[in-house]
């Protein structure tokens, strides 16, 4: 059990202060008892100068493993593409003890990038915060962010129940509720709620952006027919996003495949005026969104 009136780690490392790492920097610093110290780290001097304007953190560093080496916890918040690289830099510096997580979008490719490099006294528990904004940086980080978000936790065979545990609360003290489930669900689940409907975004604003001329600028200047909800999410981080795909390819391409089987059921019935199937397809989709709003999801 962790006591609740105590601080969770005494040295908490974030590693990639951005839109996530800050979030979570901030509810450190608003005295939800995460850690007493505050490092953050980034491989950019200018995302460190950033962190100390803010007054987010006590510290901030290029120098990973100087500051893993004081780490209770590491968290690494950098694009999943490189957590790997991330992890190996911090790794063989941190205390016997100390608590690796990492907060990326997809899980069984993180897990597998880190595992080659983790070591038998550094539990490690890997998390997966169900919130964010099209927005990237330390300048974009948010108190609230988590609050009643859910939060995934897949941990592995071997994590010791304590990392777990200390994990879990500092989620709970951001606000987040948890889940745990297996990497591999994890994947699935979120290529269909989370990296689907990007690639559409992305896809979609392309094909507009695509149509010739004066259709182009009726596009910018109509836009709030249903098109200016995608271009929300269309706006979000190239590299993040990037490396979500190449990451999660196999449950993202079931997904997609799954998607326009679908897409060509509506075609069809479109092309032949069946009516009823167009009704209960836009009837599905209205529940959805109800039962979203129920739980407070929307
Ligand atoms: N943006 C979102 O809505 C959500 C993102 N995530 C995951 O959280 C992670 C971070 O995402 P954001 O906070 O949005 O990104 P961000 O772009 O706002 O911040 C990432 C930070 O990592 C730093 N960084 C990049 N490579 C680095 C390296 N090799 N060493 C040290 N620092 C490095 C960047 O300079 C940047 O400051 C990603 O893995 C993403 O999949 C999870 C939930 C929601
Ligand atoms: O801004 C949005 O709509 C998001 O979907 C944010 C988001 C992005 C990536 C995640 O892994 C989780 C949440």
């Amino acid at each position: 059990m962790v006591d609740d009136t105590a601080f969770i780690f005494d040295t908490l490392v974030v590693v990639g202060p951005g839109l996530i790492g800050s979030s979570v920097l901030r509810r450190a610093r608003a005295g939800h008892r995460l850690a007493r110290r505050l490092i953050a780290v980034d491989s950019s001097p200018a995302v460190c100068q950033r962190v100390m304007e803010l007054g987010i953190a006590d510290e901030a560093t290029t120098d990973a493993a100087a500051a893993a080496a004081q780490a209770d916890c590491v968290m690494l918040c950098v694009p999943v593409g490189v957590m790997g690289d991330v992890a190996a830099q911090v790794l063989p510096f941190m205390r016997p003890g100390a608590v690796l997580t990492d907060v990326g979008s997809t899980k069984v490719s993180v897990i597998e990038a880190i595992s080659p490099v983790l070591r038998a006294d550094v539990p490690y528990v890997p998390s997966h915060p169900m919130a964010g904004t099209e927005f990237s940086g330390p300048d974009a980080g948010l108190v609230d962010l988590f609050e009643n978000r859910w939060c995934l936790l897949t941990p592995l065979d071997n994590t010791p129940a304590s990392a777990i545990e200390a994990v879990r609360e500092l989620w709970q003290r951001c606000g987040a509720r948890l889940r745990e489930m297996t990497p591999a669900h994890h994947d699935r689940v979120c290529a269909i709620v989370s990296h689907l409907p990007h690639l559409l975004a992305f896809t979609i604003c392309g094909t507009a952006d695509d149509l010739a001329g004066e259709t182009r600028s009726e596009v910018l200047d109509f836009a709030a027919s249903g098109f200016r909800d995608f271009t929300r999410i269309a706006a979000s981080d190239p590299v993040m996003w990037r490396d979500i795909f190449l990451a999660n390819r196999e449950a993202l391409l079931e997904m997609l495949g799954r998607f326009m089987e679908d897409a060509q059921a509506m075609a069809r019935a479109i092309r032949w005026g069946d009516a009823d199937y167009i009704v209960d397809r836009i009837e599905r989709g209205r529940e959805i969104r109800k039962s979203l709003i129920e739980k407070q999801q929307a």
